[in-house]
């Protein structure tokens, strides 16, 4: 029997590689609430986040093979920018399906994200969105690649706030897939966005 929220994204682990990650997007936001004007020294702390990096590229295998690993079984819902948790880039968001065949997640994004003061991105909402429609038509059935994707921007997006995303598949004719999908914040819609999605896979590297 299903779950009642089947889980469409990694489910996130406190150790390996997505404890380091965390402390990597805490790294980011902190460096940017600090900025020019905290009395961090700062040169002290590019060495040590240097060496760091030196570590871990000294310690990690092959892009080749890494390549392969990634798009391996589970791997895939695991490197992404969106959801993914080894994936500093991603805030990140955590999908789960829903009974009528939708999708949804919440996240709460901060000022790494910012575009207007205050105010999420529209390019950080049109990433949520491009992923979240490509999910909700992989927990639907046949999925493809974004050939087009249409937003509305009805009220700025709030930083620091609790944000739903939902998408849900609406069509498929032939290889074309219509998807649909919104961001809400305090219970207002406040992106909303129209996909067509062409069903084609791109071989995966193995
Ligand atoms: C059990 C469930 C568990 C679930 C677990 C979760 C797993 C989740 C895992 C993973 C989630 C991943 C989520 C990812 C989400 C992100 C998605 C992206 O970011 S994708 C990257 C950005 N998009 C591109 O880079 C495309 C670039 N464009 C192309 O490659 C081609 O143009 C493509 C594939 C879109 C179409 O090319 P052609 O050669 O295959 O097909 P042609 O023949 O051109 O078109 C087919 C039909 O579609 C129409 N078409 C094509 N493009 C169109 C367009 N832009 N507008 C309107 N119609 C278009 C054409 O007119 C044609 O229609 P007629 O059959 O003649 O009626």
């Amino acid at each position: 029997m299903t779950p009642e929220r089947p889980e469409l994204t990694a489910t996130p682990r406190n150790k390996g590689v997505d404890e380091a990650v965390a402390a990597a997007r805490r790294v980011i936001a902190a460096l940017l609430h600090a900025g020019d004007r905290s009395a961090a020294e700062m040169s002290t702390m590019a060495d040590r986040l240097n060496a760091v990096a030196d570590h871990l590229e000294e310690h990690a295998p092959a892009v080749e093979e890494r390549m392969i690993d990634m798009w391996r079984g589970e791997g895939v819902t695991r490197h992404d920018p969106v959801t993914g948790p080894e994936n500093a880039l991603a805030p990140p968001l955590h999908l789960h399906g829903r009974q009528d065949g939708s999708i949804e997640g919440v996240v709460v994004l901060g000022m790494p994200y910012q575009g207007p003061p205050g105010y999420v991105h529209g390019g950080v909402s049109a990433l949520l969105l491009d992923h979240t429609l490509g999910v909700a038509n992989h927990w639907a059935g046949p999925s493809g690649m974004t050939a087009e994707l249409t937003l509305r921007y009805h009220r700025p997006t709030p930083l620091f706030e609790s944000l739903t995303v939902t998408g849900r598949q609406v069509s498929v004719d032939g290889r074309k897939i219509r998807t649909v999908g919104t961001i809400s914040a305090g219970g207002e819609v406040v992106v909303s966005a129209e996909g067509l999605f062409i069903d084609k896979q791109l071989p995966r590297p193995r």
